[in-house]
């Protein structure tokens, strides 16, 4: 993720660039107002006036600086962040369905909001903030050091020690982020969890146990940032020490330079000026610093968290299926739990299969390997004689369409959540429509295909999600459907016309698991497997 930054480099550039120039006439207004002071000691009215013209072109440009400024700045985290977030959102979806539903949603959720939060916050800010007290130090320093080189040593003193005790610092202060970070998760996991039990939890009277489950993650993490922040507070106050100690140190000296002669009155005004300037960007970078190196193991946990770890090259495209998928030797393990053993079957071109078996028998596992969702353990899956692991995704997933058990739906129009944004007139969606027995569901909407579909549809019954997946799997014309107790929600009449339709469909596989079967509509199944003891007959 942090090579992502990097690409919005040019941005920070520009930003660095334009802040270099504005601090500049700063400083330039700093060294002109140190010699209107001593023209003015002096009676030097020629000097007085080339120095008044030069302070008034300074000033009238500082304002558009200034503007640029904080254009430039927002411009570096505005791109820097967006790209930082696509990058998050297509590494996800690059990831494998098998290894993002091992995780919890939680860790992704949490990033999305909580890390990226930090990484602006923190990282993004904290390098502009670190770039701009360097450069107001380096010109301030270098319009001291102009009249007082003493300055120079001391100067060099405070920045050795501030940054040393930064980097001190910040090593504590990594582990205790990366903790709170995953303390973050949880604590998004529980929350995502609560709402989505909301009624289990009303009707169970489960309220105070939430309560107290939500009081100690809530404390836990609270706790936490009270720990990182007296860290924060406890090194702010060691830099403000020796900042004001260096501070007064260039006071005295420049004032006893001035006794002696060695530097002008203008000069010693001159150095409590920029003392301010020298000042704040020290204390910025000690507050920086640490902050920017508490995000560093952040970015190692979003990396390892879209890492896939089975990173198989996929080699091979698939345009149509053509003849079979064939099961050789197949066995397939969760962890150490073997679920499939040793299967071989056929399933050809336009048949339609049924899928029966007892509850965790591996109906759905058998299903989950056919739609690639995992691969096998040993033994290989034949897709037109090509292995199903060599094949692209994006290719095998445009060639079948499932309905899963849980339908998703967007919130968006009915319209857009039975063509999935694809391109289909209107004809089409309806003959999709009559087919999965939407019709008098449509006919009862006020705005018919462009009802607007509210929270994944929590208007919408069971049976109604269903025929929406189903819906979907007609449109979509695709040469497989792969179905995953799709009739379970729906009254046995609508089931079986809405079965028969799918075995009328011509050229199209379909291989359907479920426990809902109709004995007339059984017969017409090419066949039926039965998933038991790890074996399917
Ligand atoms: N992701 C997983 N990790 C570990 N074990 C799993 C996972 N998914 C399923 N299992 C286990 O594998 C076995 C087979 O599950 P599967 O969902 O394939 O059964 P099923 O026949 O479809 O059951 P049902 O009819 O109840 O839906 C079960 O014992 C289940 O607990």
């Amino acid at each position: 993720m942090k090579k992502t930054i990097r690409k919005s480099m040019i941005y920070l550039i520009l930003a660095f660039l334009v802040l270099t120039i504005g601090i500049s006439i700063d400083g330039y207004v700093s060294i002109s107002m140190m010699k209107i002071i001593d023209s003015a000691l002096e009676g030097n009215m020629t000097l007085f006036k080339s120095e008044a013209v030069k302070i008034f072109i300074l000033i009238g440009l500082s304002l558009p600086f200034s503007i640029l400024i904080s254009y430039t700045r927002g411009l570096y985290i505005y791109k820097s962040l967006v790209k930082t977030k696509i990058t998050y959102m297509e590494r996800l979806f690059a990831k494998n369905i098998n290894e993002f539903q091992a995780e919890n949603n939680g860790v992704y959720l949490s990033s999305m909001t909580n890390d990226m939060n930090n990484i602006e916050k923190k990282y993004l800010e904290g390098i502009y903030e670190v770039g701009n007290s360097f450069i107001g130090f380096l010109i301030s320093f270098i319009v001291i050091a102009s009249v007082s080189p003493w300055a120079l040593f001391i100067g060099i003193g405070i920045s050795v020690a501030s940054v040393v005790l930064s980097m001190i610092v910040g090593k504590p202060l990594q582990k205790h982020e990366k903790h709170r970070a995953e303390l973050f998760e949880g604590y998004t996991s529980y929350i995502k969890e609560v709402l989505g039990a909301f009624q289990i939890i009303k009707a169970n009277n489960l309220n105070e146990k939430v309560k107290d489950d939500f009081y100690n993650k809530s404390k836990d993490i609270q706790y936490k940032g009270y720990t990182i922040d007296k860290i924060h507070t406890y090194t702010l106050s060691i830099q403000q020490f020796i900042v004001y100690a260096s501070t007064f140190s260039i006071l005295l000296i420049s004032a006893f330079m001035a006794i002696k002669g060695s530097i002008t009155t203008g000069a010693v005004i001159l150095i409590i000026n920029n003392m301010g300037r020298v000042i704040f960007p020290l204390m910025n970078l000690g507050e920086w610093f640490p902050k920017i190196f508490s995000v560093k193991s952040l970015f190692t946990k979003l990396d390892h968290s879209l890492e896939n770890h089975e990173d198989y090259e996929e080699t091979t495209e698939l345009n149509n299926f053509k003849n079979t998928i064939e099961f050789q030797n197949v066995f397939f393990s969760y962890d150490n739990k073997e679920i499939l053993n040793d299967i071989s079957l056929n399933i050809t071109k336009g048949e339609k299969y049924l899928v029966i078996g007892p509850s965790g028998g591996g109906k759905s596992t058998l299903l989950k390997l056919l739609r690639k969702y995992f691969n096998p353990t040993k033994g290989k899956i034949l897709v037109d004689g090509n292995d199903l692991k060599d094949l692209k995704k994006e290719s095998y997933f445009k060639n079948i369409s499932n309905v899963e058990q849980q339908v998703f739906l967007f919130e968006d129009t009915l319209r857009n959540n039975i063509a999935l944004y694809k391109d289909y007139n209107d004809d089409e969606i309806n003959l999709a429509i009559d087919k999965a027995g939407l019709k008098d569901f449509l006919k009862a909407l006020p705005n018919g295909l462009d009802t607007m579909i509210y929270d994944n549809g929590k208007n919408i019954s069971g049976g109604e999600r269903s025929r929406i997946a189903i819906a979907r799997g007609l449109l979509n014309k695709s040469d497989i459907i792969f179905l995953d107790e799709a009739f379970a929600s729906l009254d046995s009449n609508v089931a079986r016309e809405i079965e028969n339709t799918l075995l009328d469909l011509e050229g199209v596989t379909i291989v359907n698991v479920s426990h809902v079967i109709f004995e007339e509509t059984k017969n017409r199944y090419n066949k039926v497997f039965t998933v038991k003891n790890k074996a399917v007959i």
